[in-house]
């Protein structure tokens, strides 16, 4: 940073929030050079992510798939002869969590030279963020304060002391019945992990369950979470919700019906985390969301970012995380006035939000995909052809598993012949996900891909199968 910036600002960047995202911004904005950066964490370093969305939630479902996997092997099978031990897995779970302690996250900030102000952030002005009694200025300012649930205006459910994934998450007990509201990811992985844990569980959705999936991915799910003893209804809504003197809440129906639980649970979507951020300090309409160019700078600013799920991208975190790469070193060069590369693919542009979005859901069957699904590449006007394989055909996958039931789709745009998304849903397939990934970003011919030989037997063997589907170069 000049010398002038420098001595203008307390710091040269101010992050405000302490997520996965906003940890990232900041270490690779230090690791480019700018020296003075600091931290905002009103909760714990580390976010939603560490402590009550990822990494929690996907602790609660190891432990009941490794079961599933065992038991789908014979010989194996029969050496599994007692119940799923819930307390051990909500150990587990909490050991994940550091028992909801940031400091091992704390002391990183420290070793990388970032300071760490705890409190809330709110931006008072043009290059100024207060927490609490302190009034910070900063050459640029990253906002990285997530999201946060949204509760649907149901009659009494609010009343009713719902769970959110927070408190799914952070459980220190495993309910004997379980309503989950919402048929999306939330929904449907910990559906499927209180499940394995001993609830009983009803899943209520709206719409068919993963709707922005390619439809294949909806219907396989609903079947195996019926065979795992989930009660899934899809198409229906709550109409009201009450908790009696007894603690049992009874969530009616649009039929009349009533269904009774222990515990509700609503996993109905996320917006951005914008509220009380003092956006209208800087003329932002907080209504309106966070409108980014490629590096994540809000438009309209020159020195303001916004970054991960509170730009309503892509709310993943390895997808923030992309994006705080971006940001962070788009942050340092323009600081420095260093040359910036923000054209798609560049170093600073996060071309792939829009292009290759990876995305996994951890149930069983697993749900691995990336980029559009074939209805989406038509609505953007694209000139697509869809080939599907039958993942319980593949030898790989047989030996993977007994009766290995899955399915694998590929998107290919027929003008550019290459692929433009790819879906997966079996056993084990999100580690199949990062071949289809490099082959959208690196924009890989299909011709070319023949020369990309599976190994056999692996699952990955689908990728032949589906350039056969597909044909060979003329
Ligand atoms: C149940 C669940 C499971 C998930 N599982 C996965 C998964 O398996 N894989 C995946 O990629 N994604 C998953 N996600 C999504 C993932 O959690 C988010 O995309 C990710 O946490 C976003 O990171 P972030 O840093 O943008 O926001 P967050 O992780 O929400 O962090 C924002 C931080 O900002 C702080 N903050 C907010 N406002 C202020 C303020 N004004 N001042 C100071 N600090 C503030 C918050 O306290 C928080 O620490 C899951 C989400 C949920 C709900
Ligand atoms: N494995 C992962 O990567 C993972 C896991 C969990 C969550 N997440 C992230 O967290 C975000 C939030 O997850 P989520 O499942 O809450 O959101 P979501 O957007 O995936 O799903 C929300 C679901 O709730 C339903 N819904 C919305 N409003 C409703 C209403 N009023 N009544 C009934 N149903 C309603 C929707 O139809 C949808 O099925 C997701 O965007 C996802 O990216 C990721």
């Amino acid at each position: 940073m000049s010398t002038s910036a420098a001595d203008r600002y307390d710091y040269d960047l101010v992050v405000v929030g302490g997520g996965p995202v906003g940890e990232n911004v900041a270490d690779y904005a230090a690791k480019r050079g700018v020296r003075r950066v600091a931290v905002v964490e009103s909760s714990l370093v580390g976010g939603e992510c560490s402590y009550w969305a990822c990494m929690p939630s996907k602790a609660l479902l190891r432990s009941g798939q490794a079961i599933r996997a065992a038991r789908r092997l014979d010989g194996a099978r029969q050496a599994v002869t007692g119940t799923i031990d819930a307390a051990a897995v909500l150990a587990r779970r909490s050991a994940f969590t550091d028992g909801w302690d940031d400091a091992g996250q704390a002391a990183w900030l420290a070793s990388a030279g970032i300071d760490l102000l705890r409190g809330h952030g709110r931006l008072a002005g043009p290059h100024a963020v207060r927490v609490g009694d302190r009034l910070l200025t900063a050459g640029a300012v990253a906002l990285a304060t997530g999201s946060v649930p949204v509760l649907p205006d149901v009659p009494g459910l609010a009343s009713a002391a719902p769970w959110g994934t927070r408190e799914a998450t952070a459980a220190a007990h495993v309910p004997p019945r379980l309503l989950v509201v919402g048929g999306g990811v939330a929904g449907v992985e910990l559906a499927l992990a209180y499940s394995s844990l001993g609830s009983r569980v009803i899943l209520l959705s709206r719409s068919g369950l993963l709707d922005g999936e390619e439809p294949f991915v909806g219907e396989h799910l609903a079947a195996a979470l019926a065979a795992e003893g989930v009660d899934v209804r899809l198409g229906v809504q709550p109409t009201r919700v009450d908790r009696d003197q007894q603690g049992v809440v009874g969530v009616t129906l649009e039929d009349g019906a009533v269904l009774r639980a222990e515990e509700i649970l609503v996993a109905t979507g996320r917006r951005p985390s914008t509220d009380d951020l003092g956006l209208d300090q800087v003329g932002l309409d907080p209504s309106r969301g966070l409108a980014v160019d490629e590096t994540m700078r809000v438009e309209g600013t020159d020195w303001l970012y916004a970054v991960g799920d509170v730009n309503g991208r892509a709310l993943l975190t390895h997808q923030g995380k992309y994006q705080a790469r971006a940001a962070g070193e788009a942050i340092a060069a323009r600081l420095q006035g260093a040359p910036l590369d923000d054209a798609p693919w560049g170093a600073h542009a996060a071309t792939a939000d829009r292009a290759a979005v990876p995305r996994v859901v951890f149930t069983d069957p697993e749900v691995a995909s990336v980029g559009l699904t074939e209805a989406r590449a038509r609505e953007q006007g694209l000139d697509v052809r869809a080939v599907e394989h039958d993942l319980g055909a593949v030898a790989g996958a047989r030996l993977h598993a007994d009766g290995y039931t899955g399915r694998a789709k590929i998107v290919v745009d027929e003008g550019r012949g290459v692929i433009v998304g790819a879906t997966f849903v079996g056993q084990d397939v999100a580690e199949l996900l990062h071949a289809a990934t490099i082959a959208i970003v690196g924009e890989v011919t299909i011709d070319r891909l023949w020369h990309a030989v599976p190994a056999y037997p692996t699952v990955s063997e689908v990728w032949l199968r589906l350039l056969e589907a597909y044909g060979r170069p003329a």
